[in-house]
């Protein structure tokens, strides 16, 4: 499904101050079956414009259109996966998923949602501790529960913010590979968007990253391509030829973008 984000505008009371702009005209377009990364530094806007895709928050201005259609709220055909796995902490892992299928899916029969809540759980290797509530098993657990909440519901499109952020390093990457093994299989996810601190993350899982700019114009600063064929494996991603560079200019972007901010503020 196309995602076609044109000049969506944000911005957000504070008490006392000025409105604070966080988004000035955003335009992007994101074609059917992408993985897209987007990068930027802290409160540059990143989870309001992904906020703003799911439905979950309105622009002022504006439009976020899904196939043609104007997005005006959540839908099931987009699922968000956050950074705090946003369980609900007195079901079991197995409720968690079951009861968000439910509310997305209501037109689905009992032995769909039990297949789908199956073939989830099962694929995050939590089938085994699917009784078991979230505080009763590790960030890692709790997290694949998140994940297969969201693909459960059979979305076109994951709206994925800073999903392994919380997690370990070797947590992480075995989350990262699970994750492109499930948009890969079966699944109906075709498109991914996805917000992330880490720029080793954004190139081994995206196919495009958007760079997002700070103040004083905070909105799309560029957006490079990630050449790199798939299938990726995070031991030889780093050895081919275009990962030093996009690298390098990801973190010259960066640097240039916090001198900005810098210059911004001292200029206002
Ligand atoms: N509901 C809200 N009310 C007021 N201000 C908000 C609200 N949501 C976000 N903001 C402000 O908007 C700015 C952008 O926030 P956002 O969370 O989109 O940034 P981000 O790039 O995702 O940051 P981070 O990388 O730290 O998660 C921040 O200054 C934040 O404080």
């Amino acid at each position: 499904m196309t995602i076609q984000i044109s000049g969506v505008r944000k911005s957000f009371k504070r008490r006392g101050h000025a409105p604070q702009d966080v988004l000035r005209g955003v335009d992007l377009t994101i074609r059917t079956g992408e993985f897209v990364s987007f990068i930027g530094h802290s409160g540059c806007g990143k989870s309001t414009l992904l906020n703003i895709v799911g439905g979950l928050v309105k622009a002022d201005g504006g439009s976020v259109a899904v196939d043609g259609q104007v997005v005006s709220g959540p839908g099931p055909d987009r699922a968000m996966v956050f950074q705090n796995y946003s369980l609900l902490p007195w079901l079991s892992l197995l409720k968690n998923v079951r009861v968000a299928v439910q509310e997305s899916r209501p037109d689905w029969k009992k032995a769909r949602v039990d297949e789908m809540v199956e073939r989830y759980l099962t694929a995050v290797s939590l089938w085994e501790h699917r009784n078991k509530r979230p505080g009763q098993v590790s960030g890692g657990m709790a997290q694949r529960a998140a994940v297969a909440r969201a693909f459960a519901v059979a979305p076109r499109t994951l709206l994925l913010d800073e999903p392994f952020g919380a997690l370990d390093a070797l947590t992480r990457s075995r989350l990262q590979q699970q994750l492109v093994d499930l948009w890969d299989s079966e699944s109906e996810t075709e498109t991914v968007l996805m917000v992330t601190h880490g720029l080793d993350e954004a190139i081994l899982l995206a196919d495009r990253i958007v760079v997002m700019a700070n103040l004083p114009y905070p909105s799309v600063r560029t957006v490079i391509d990630v050449p790199i064929p798939r299938p990726r494996h995070r031991t030889t991603v780093v050895h081919h030829p275009a990962y030093d560079a996009i690298q390098k200019q990801l973190v010259d972007l960066l640097i240039a973008d916090n001198d900005a901010e810098r210059v911004g503020a001292g200029a206002g």
